[in-house]
């Protein structure tokens, strides 16, 4: 398997192309900015009543409506939410895409889940950082950058692997590693590592052992620190040198700990969720449920994330994080 960094791209391919970013959000400034300092003329297109507007602006971007954004582009990234890009995608993109331009997504969704449909003489790609958007930047600024995947659905050009491999470059991608892919593989990884690993997994696995902890008497801000604040810390060791460095770090005895319990924990029957939450994801039930969900104005979205946010654990956390200074 092949991996490409920056001496793979040739940013020659984005030359005398305007890039027109839709979305100033999470992805959305992250990228920009980043294109704009390596060089690449860049815009950005929103919706008039965006907040986000002020914001670009002030960044030192001419800012369009996403219709106009588009028809100005050469290349347009599509970097609104996931939900909303196919509507948004209709009404304002479609109409103002010329005969040879390219269109970028950082994830694969609607293109998989057949959510747009794009015209037969555009290139379709995909510049997929493996990170949040903040640190899609703020890795940039410090002359590192993040892994990201790319993917070509659509080579009308003969020329969509070097613009997409051009854009990694831009974005500070091919300094950490590109990986090549499918709109099919990144969804379904992506989708899968968020909800049973990095963010859903995460996320259950603090608060079960937060709440374990605090059921049983002991002091919710013992219990913070052991279960949220140091897993950030064991997590730098794993993402520094692997899970054996990690270990050398620890003492004997939470080694031992971490071999015998941790399989006890994430045991089979976890296993098997996983296979069930990855089942969803691939035969479209995931897809289907999110898109409903939303035609539903939110209901479930909306009440489990103010249950969470109200709760116990994010209370005692607000109140520690102030104490350290050095939290941004
Ligand atoms: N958030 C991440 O770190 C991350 C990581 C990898 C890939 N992605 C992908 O990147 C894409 C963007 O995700 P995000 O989390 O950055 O989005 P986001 O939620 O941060 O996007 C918000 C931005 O979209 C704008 N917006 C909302 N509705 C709009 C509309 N109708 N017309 C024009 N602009 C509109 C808002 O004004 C705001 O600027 C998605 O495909 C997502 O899956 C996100
Ligand atoms: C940052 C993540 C979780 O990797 C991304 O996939 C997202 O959807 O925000
Ligand atoms: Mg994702
Ligand atoms: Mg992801």
């Amino acid at each position: 398997m092949e991996i490409y960094y920056d001496k793979d791209a040739d940013l020659k391919y984005l030359e005398d192309k305007t890039v027109a970013v839709i979305g100033y959000g999470s992805q959305g400034h992250a990228q920009a900015q980043n294109l704009k300092d390596s060089g690449v003329k860049t815009i950005i297109g929103l919706r008039k009543e965006s907040s986000s507007w002020e914001v670009a602006e002030k960044d030192g971007f001419d800012v369009y409506t996403t219709a106009e954004a588009s028809a100005k582009a050469d290349v347009i990234q599509i970097l609104i939410p996931d939900i909303k890009q196919a509507s948004v995608f209709k009404n304002d993109i479609e109409g103002n895409l010329e005969d040879g331009n390219t269109l970028v997504f950082s994830h694969g969704f609607n293109i998989h889940y057949d959510q747009i449909v794009p015209p037969k003489n555009v290139d379709v790609i995909m510049v997929a950082p493996k990170s949040p958007g903040h640190l899609v930047r703020r890795l940039y600024v410090d002359g590192k950058g993040v892994p990201g995947l790319l993917a070509v659905y659509q080579d009308y050009t003969a020329n969509a692997y070097a613009i997409g491999l051009a854009y990694a470059k831009a974005i500070g991608c091919t300094h950490a590693g590109v990986i090549e892919t499918s709109f099919k593989e990144e969804t379904e990884t992506d989708l899968f590592g968020e909800q049973a690993v990095l963010c859903g997994g995460a996320t259950a696995l603090v608060k079960a052992g937060f709440e374990t902890l605090v059921e049983a008497g002991y002091q919710p801000e013992i219990a913070y620190f052991e279960c949220l604040n140091e897993l950030k810390l064991i997590v730098d060791l794993m993402f520094e040198g692997g899970i054996s460095t990690m270990r050398d770090s620890i003492s004997d005895t939470a080694q031992y700990g971490d071999i015998m319990v941790g399989p006890k924990i994430i045991d089979d029957h976890v296993r098997e969720n996983m296979k069930e939450v990855l089942a969803d994801i691939q035969n479209g039930e995931f897809a289907r449920n999110w898109i409903l969900e939303n035609q539903a104005n939110r209901p479930v979205f909306n009440s489990l994330t103010k249950k969470d946010e109200e709760s116990l654990i994010e209370e005692v956390g607000a109140r520690l994080r102030k104490m350290m200074s050095w939290i941004d």
